[in-house]
């Protein structure tokens, strides 16, 4: 496969058809948009102005890196994305929207929401809703009827969702407590200790409760979770009542002034009268802030029924939705809060314990539609990557000198950032990713790892002596197992870099839009000129001399290619 820049393939999926965009030039929904200003900037402690960076730059070429070797083709929701995207391409060519124009994309949208596994009455309502605001729409000016139609639906699913984020409540005096409940194998033992990582680093202290006393193993894993996690677990063997065990560990939690508890409790297999019982006596017993119910995503519409089962039963104040990461449809995202009038409070996107994190209902819509999770993106970036080297970084991209060392650091913030699945899934455009190209990518990273290994120090940091010295790419190749080919490739990949960070800040710096549209045309237009036409030479010798500009020391790498 023919290596495709990542900033072309951002671009083509960062055309006007995301609402967001267009609306206000960047990734954050409009309506959120100060508040998503504010997270940016509160999370990287950087200062205002760094954000966009942040958003916009940091994000694109750590997935530059990422893709370098090959394009990673958008699966998550992947079919529901893919079926909205059919609705959307219908209006193409159309001036306005009608009630005639939009019975053929109202359909598309239906049946992708009945293929994601949504509730039939959920999309009878959903449908309803989008048909209604799109035919009342007036000619927005420069806003194609396509686009209109995008962003009523965005707008429509966050409503779906739930609108807000949904926080946990913490009780004002004592101990918060959090009870656990769900099915067998949805994934509760591991959302205690997810759970008890997240509110760490909130600054709470936690204990989590075993409660699970059907399942010894359970016991068990949760002691297991808890050490990883550095929480206290109270456990009591299995021979005590649940909730006697809950009230007892509650005790201990309040001798020990501790934050929040949270209690595990017994899944079944099904549904059954003396599952609901006893969780009724364990909510009498600890009278909790918050009783949840982890759902499984990949069980659809069922997630959705469950929740409203058990508030009925047991009265529960939201859910918490599992293995989003897995091949979920997108059924139970959009159909828990309608159709149980309860929110989802949190996901879980992964096995690790770092992946459990807030349900944002706009995000999730932008990831829908296909536009990414930039705001969950760059917060992972930035929980993983000190805001030093941010700040480091930051200052090397506007001069020009990202070397080796920046592009190794760069490469395992990402790693560490979790599975490449839940990553990608976060950037615009990179929904549908098959698990071999994410192995593919994976490996991509592995040969520059060993490339970047067996470069002295000084070669790190000045990367033009590879550049100028075939002798030292030759010796990169030996030490690394790579051919020379792989090593002129990076190093030809770092400088190319170089030259569109330059370019991106520049865009940046100036904050203007139309501006971030002309680049990416530019690129685009680079990537359709085919290889040795009049317009590629000449944007290729524009790019020789912007490296040229931006590394006013050293000779152009430009001729690097021929030397070797
Ligand atoms: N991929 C993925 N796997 C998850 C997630 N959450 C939990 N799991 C996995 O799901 C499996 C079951 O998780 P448990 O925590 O044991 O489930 P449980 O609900 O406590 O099960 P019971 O105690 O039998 O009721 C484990 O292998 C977890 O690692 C998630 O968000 N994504």
């Amino acid at each position: 496969m023919e290596a495709i820049p990542f900033s072309t393939v951002a671009s083509r999926h960062l055309s006007p058809t995301s609402p967001s965009l267009s609306a206000n030039g960047s990734f954050c929904n409009p309506r959120n948009a100060r508040t998503s200003t504010k997270f940016c900037s509160s999370l990287t402690g950087l200062s205002l102005s760094s954000a966009p960076y942040l958003r916009n730059s940091f994000t694109r070429e750590i997935w530059g890196r990422v893709n370098m070797h090959g394009v990673v083709r958008a699966e998550m929701f992947g079919q529901l994305t893919s079926g909205l995207e059919a609705a959307w391409n219908k209006l193409k060519g159309e001036e306005v929207l009608t009630k005639e124009n939009i019975v053929e994309p109202m359909r598309d949208i239906r049946r992708a929401l009945l293929e994601a596994d949504v509730s039939l009455p959920v999309v009878r309502r959903f449908v309803q809703a989008v048909s209604e605001r799109a035919v009342g729409v007036g000619l927005i000016r420069g806003v194609k009827p396509d686009q209109q139609l995008v962003k009523i639906v965005h707008e429509e699913l966050v409503k779906l969702m739930g609108g807000e984020v949904s926080e946990l409540v913490f009780a004002k005096s004592g101990p918060t407590v959090i009870l656990l409940a769900g099915l067998q194998g949805v994934g509760k033992t591991t959302v205690c200790a997810k759970l008890a990582f997240y509110l760490k680093k909130l600054g709470k202290s936690c204990m989590l409760i075993a409660a699970d006393v059907y399942r010894p193993a359970a016991i068990d894993q949760l002691v297991i979770l808890g050490e990883q996690v550095d929480v206290p677990v109270y456990t009591a063997g299995t021979e005590v009542k649940p909730s006697q065990i809950a009230r007892q560990g509650l005790e201990e939690a309040k001798k020990k002034n501790t934050d929040v508890v949270i209690v595990d409790t017994a899944g079944r297999l099904q549904i059954d009268k003396a599952m609901m019982d006893e969780l009724k006596e364990m909510k009498r017993a600890l009278n909790p802030s918050e009783a949840l119910l982890v759902v499984d995503a990949m069980t659809g519409q069922e997630a959705a029924a469950l929740v409203t089962a058990f508030n009925l039963e047991i009265g529960i104040t939201g859910a918490i939705l599992t293995k989003l990461d897995g091949d979920s449809r997108g059924g139970a995202a959009l159909s828990v809060r309608e159709v149980s009038g309860k929110p989802i409070k949190l996901v879980g996107r992964g096995e690790r314990m770092e992946d459990l994190e807030p349900f944002y209902p706009d995000r999730m819509a932008g990831r829908i539609l296909g536009m990414g999770d930039v705001l969950s993106f760059v917060e992972k970036a930035q929980e993983v990557m000190r805001q030093e080297d941010a700040e480091e970084l930051q200052k090397k991209i506007m001069s020009a000198k990202f070397d080796f060392n920046d592009f190794l650091k760069q490469t395992r913030a990402v790693a560490r950032m979790g599975s490449m699945t839940r990553v990608i899934g976060m950037i615009p455009g990179m929904g549908k990713v098959t698990p071999a190209q994410i192995r593919e990518a994976e490996k991509s990273l592995k040969i520059m790892e060993a490339m970047i290994e067996a470069m002295t120090p000084e070669e790190r940091e000045k990367p033009e002596l590879l550049a100028e010295s075939p002798m030292r790419r030759k010796r990169v190749a030996e030490d690394s197992g790579k051919t020379e080919q792989q090593v002129n490739q990076l190093v030809a990949q770092l400088f190319q870099m170089r030259v569109r960070m330059k370019n991106l800040m520049g865009v940046m710096e100036g904050g203007s839009i139309p501006a971030l549209r002309n680049l990416e045309e530019a690129l685009k237009s680079e990537q359709k000129a085919p290889p040795g036409t009049a317009r590629r030479r000449k944007r290729r010798s524009e790019s020789g001399r912007q490296f040229a500009n931006s590394t006013s020391t050293r000779p152009s790498p430009a001729g690097f290619e021929a030397k070797s």
